[in-house]
């Protein structure tokens, strides 16, 4: 059994049945065998189906959203917001189903006749984070099944029932239950089976990086098409010009949303030496007024930290800060309670950072800023890339120049220029380097579920 405790409480929520090793081989066939079906429908009936999902998702969006925060931690507003996030994915690609183009393209004789086609890859696996258990589970499912592929899931063992629920409610929809599946259990053993599975023609992840490595050498074996939605620790830059109290409100928003935890959080902000003081003054003081607690009571705006190796890795990063030399503006104050297993970490903003802090060099994921000054906007972006990621980076300045050779020069699949919440379904989210492999969203978001098919035809009339 997989016990679902609340990180805000450590109470015992529910328990789910972890899925055996024929179980789970069993619904990999099933998702194979309902392939030949599926893909078959056409797709504005996949569309309409899509279509009820999305209705059917909404009408129970307060359920739902209660029991993401009771199993994540996050905020009940949040919640509320990531169920319309998710159903966002449903949408968009409810309408992407029937905007599937092929092509024909002038052939080589006139006895020639040649037809593109774009086609399904199969059965999809995939594999998601506990910190966003709704959207980064339609980012998958919703442009997997708009393009005709089957779809089976593993959750993080933290957050299976959001994911459950959400399947669960794709079959009232309509879509048959071989079409779309879950099951629970150890990610390193369901991992083995999706990869060595013949039956899987596609892998998708969103996760951490070192588990995302091991994908992609594991799907290597056969040959499995990947996408990798892997670390990051954006860089955010406020530039001499910027207007601070705006860019105060927009780090706010990007670092702390989640309690830190997402993988687009503001991780490093590199200040201007001439605004370094007063940048660092309204930062503090809005940290400082954020309320720490359970998700469920209205005026939190930090909730928990999901479980004590999160919790230990910032106390780490911050201790290893401290001891070089940074000095703590607010924060560095933690609540634990190892019996009960929760675990809060104030807000905490850190100046006179240093690069060969492991804050500066890791994801922290977690509610904690540390600060470092630059001069040159040169050495704001040699600062920035120096990270084996390439997610999101961030930049405040109303100078159109310093922006354009910002964006020029930093090597980031998502930048926001005066935008700290710049995620959407409508763009294609993704990284650069060790961030990830592949986008999700936009109309690249539905690539990497087809496949290219050209007919020639010869001898024709
Ligand atoms: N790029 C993105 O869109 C994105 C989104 C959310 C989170 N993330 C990243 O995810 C990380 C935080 O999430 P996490 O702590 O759950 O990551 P994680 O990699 O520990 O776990 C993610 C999922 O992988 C499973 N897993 C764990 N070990 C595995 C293995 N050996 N084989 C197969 N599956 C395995 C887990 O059970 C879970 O379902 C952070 O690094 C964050 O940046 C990235
Ligand atoms: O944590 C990663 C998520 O993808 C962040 S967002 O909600 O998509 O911005």
């Amino acid at each position: 059994m997989i016990n679902v405790t609340n990180p805000a409480t450590g109470a015992l929520i529910s328990q789910v049945l972890e899925h055996t090793e024929d179980e789970i081989k069993a619904k990999l066939e099933n998702g194979e065998k309902a392939f030949e079906t599926w893909s078959s429908i056409n797709a504005h009936a996949r569309s309409r189906l899509l279509r009820n999902w999305s209705a059917i998702i909404l009408k129970k969006k307060q359920e739902i959203a209660e029991v993401m925060t009771l199993e994540n931690g996050k905020l009940l507003k949040e919640s509320l917001g990531e169920v319309d996030y998710a159903v966002s994915y449903i949408d968009w690609y409810s309408e992407e189903a029937i905007r599937i183009y092929g092509r024909t393209v002038p052939a080589s004789a006139e006895s020639k006749r040649v037809i593109i086609s774009r086609n399904p890859v199969g059965l999809v696996a995939a594999i998601t984070p506990w910190n966003f258990p709704a959207a980064m589970m339609t980012r998958k499912a919703a442009p997997a099944l708009a393009a005709g592929c089957t779809f089976i899931i593993k959750p993080a063992e933290e957050t299976p029932l959001t994911t459950m629920k959400l399947i669960e409610l794709a079959h009232e929809a309509g879509i048959p239950e071989e079409v779309i599946q879950y099951v629970n259990g150890d990610g390193a053993k369901i991992g083995s089976l999706f990869t060595e599975s013949r039956s899987v023609r596609k892998l998708t992840f969103t996760g951490s990086t070192p588990v995302g490595k091991l994908l992609i050498k594991n799907s290597a074996q056969t040959v499995k098409n990947v996408t990798m939605e892997l670390g990051g620790h954006a860089p955010l830059i406020v530039a001499k010009d910027a207007d601070i109290d705006f860019a105060v409100k927009q780090t706010v928003l990007s670092k702390f949303r989640n309690a830190g935890q997402t993988c687009i959080c503001a991780n490093r902000v590199i200040v201007h030496e001439d605004i370094l003081d007063a940048f660092s003054e309204k930062i503090t003081e809005a940290a400082a007024g954020l309320q720490v607690g359970n998700g469920l009571v209205e005026d939190t705006d930090v909730g928990p930290i999901i479980n004590k190796k999160g919790f230990e890795k910032i106390k780490s990063q911050i201790n290893d800060a401290v001891e070089k030399g940074a000095e703590v503006l607010t924060g560095n104050a933690y609540s634990a309670n190892e019996e009960k297993g929760t675990y809060f970490v104030y807000p905490t903003v850190l100046k006179n950072t240093e690069r060969d802090m492991t804050i500066m060099q890791e994801e922290t994921f977690g509610p904690v800023l540390p600060i470092i000054s630059f001069k040159e906007l040169d050495e704001a972006v040699a600062l920035a890339n120096d990270t084996a990621y390439g997610l999101a980076a961030y930049f405040f300045t109303n100078d159109y120049r310093v922006g354009t050779y910002l964006h020029d020069h930093l090597d980031f699949g998502i930048i926001g220029w005066n935008d700290g919440a710049p995620s959407g379904a409508h763009v294609p989210f993704g990284g650069m380097k060790e961030s990830g492999l592949g986008r999700e969203g936009g109309a690249e978001g539905i690539e990497p579920y087809l496949e290219t098919k050209y007919l020639s035809i010869g001898n024709h009339m």
